[in-house]
């Protein structure tokens, strides 16, 4: 089976257009989402345009704040503060990767972690470590929505994740494990890939590396969830896995384009409703 993301993705788009319309007849201002984007990588821009495109969808405001790659650190650190102070402002997200002058770290810390819409804060990768849920990171908490979705149980799973990044690899891993999975985090420096690949029921995949993950990774009627983007050969837009060589002898996967980007981009809408009632004692 082909998990559908883009199709699950837009019935919850279409579930979070009704609370934004009750939220219209409610309250005196809507929910607004910030983007702040620094440089013109074209990804970047991509991912950009696809949240603003979501909001538009949804009815939340959204601002999509631009700064070339000469922009200091103390200017976006003194933007955020202004952006914290804002109450009509909802969610903050300053898109990554940042120019190596910036410090990912203090910009990170600097947003005030109730408009963290990426869950990206040390407060909230806190409350995630600890199983407070609070502002989930957008791409796992998709990956959880779809298995729900498909109704897959993960209680007792094999979970194989590939990627220790602080975006993905990690936040996911926790919420397999919140879920009781037994979970491996895997990494550039693990022994024998395949072999541990090809123990899970579940295997998601987040390196980055055009189709490295071929059928000698995967166990029959495995659930591949491949987080990836990347470009192949000709260009075109791919994931981590080989989608041809696997896709028959897998239980259900996930495609690129079409799988985890769109969830990713309607649990940030999700975050920014969540944040907005929070922050209005909702
Ligand atoms: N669909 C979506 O919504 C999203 C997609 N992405 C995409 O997902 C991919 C991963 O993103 P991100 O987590 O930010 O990536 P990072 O580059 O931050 O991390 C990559 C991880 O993969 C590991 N890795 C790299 N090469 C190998 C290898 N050959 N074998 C095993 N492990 C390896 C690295 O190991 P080590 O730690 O040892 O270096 C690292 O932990 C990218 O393609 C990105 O574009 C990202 C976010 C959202
Ligand atoms: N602060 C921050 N938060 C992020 O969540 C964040 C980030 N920085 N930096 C980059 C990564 C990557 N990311 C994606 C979002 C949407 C798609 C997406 O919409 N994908 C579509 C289309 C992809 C395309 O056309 O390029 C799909 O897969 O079908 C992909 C990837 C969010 N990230
Ligand atoms: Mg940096």
């Amino acid at each position: 089976m082909i998990i559908n993301g883009k199709e699950i993705a837009l019935k919850i788009k279409d579930q979070l257009k009704n609370d934004v319309e009750t939220i219209r007849e409610n309250y005196s201002r809507m929910p607004k989402l910030v983007v702040i984007l620094i440089g013109d990588n074209p990804a970047s821009l991509t991912y950009v345009r696809n949240k603003e495109r979501g909001c538009d969808y949804i009815g939340i405001e959204s601002e999509i704040i631009k700064h070339d790659s000469s922009f200091s650190e103390r200017q976006l650190l003194e933007e955020i503060e202004i952006l914290n102070n804002d109450e009509t402002v909802d969610g903050i997200l300053v898109q990554l990767p940042l120019p190596k002058h910036i410090s990912e770290e203090k910009v990170l810390n600097a947003i005030a972690f109730d408009k963290d819409v990426d869950g990206f804060h040390p407060h909230n990768v806190a409350n995630l470590f600890l199983g407070q849920n609070s502002l989930v990171p957008c791409t796992p908490k998709g990956m959880l929505v779809l298995l729900e979705k498909i109704n897959y149980d993960l209680d007792g799973k094999e979970v194989v994740v590939v990627g220790r990044s602080n975006i993905v690899g990690k936040p996911v891993a926790l919420l397999c494990l919140q879920k009781n999975a037994t979970v491996t985090i895997a990494h550039s420096k693990t022994k024998d890939l395949k072999k541990i690949c090809s123990r899970a029921d579940v295997l998601i995949t987040a390196i980055g590396k055009p189709k490295f993950f071929n059928h000698e990774y995967i166990k029959d009627d495995a659930i591949v969830l491949d987080v990836g983007i990347n470009r192949d050969e000709n260009n075109k837009l791919c994931g981590d896995v080989d989608f041809e060589d696997v896709k028959d002898k897998v239980k259900a996967i996930t495609p690129v384009p079409g799988g985890i980007g769109p969830m990713t981009i309607t649990m940030l809408m999700q975050n920014t409703i969540e944040a907005f009632y929070k922050r209005n004692g909702g």
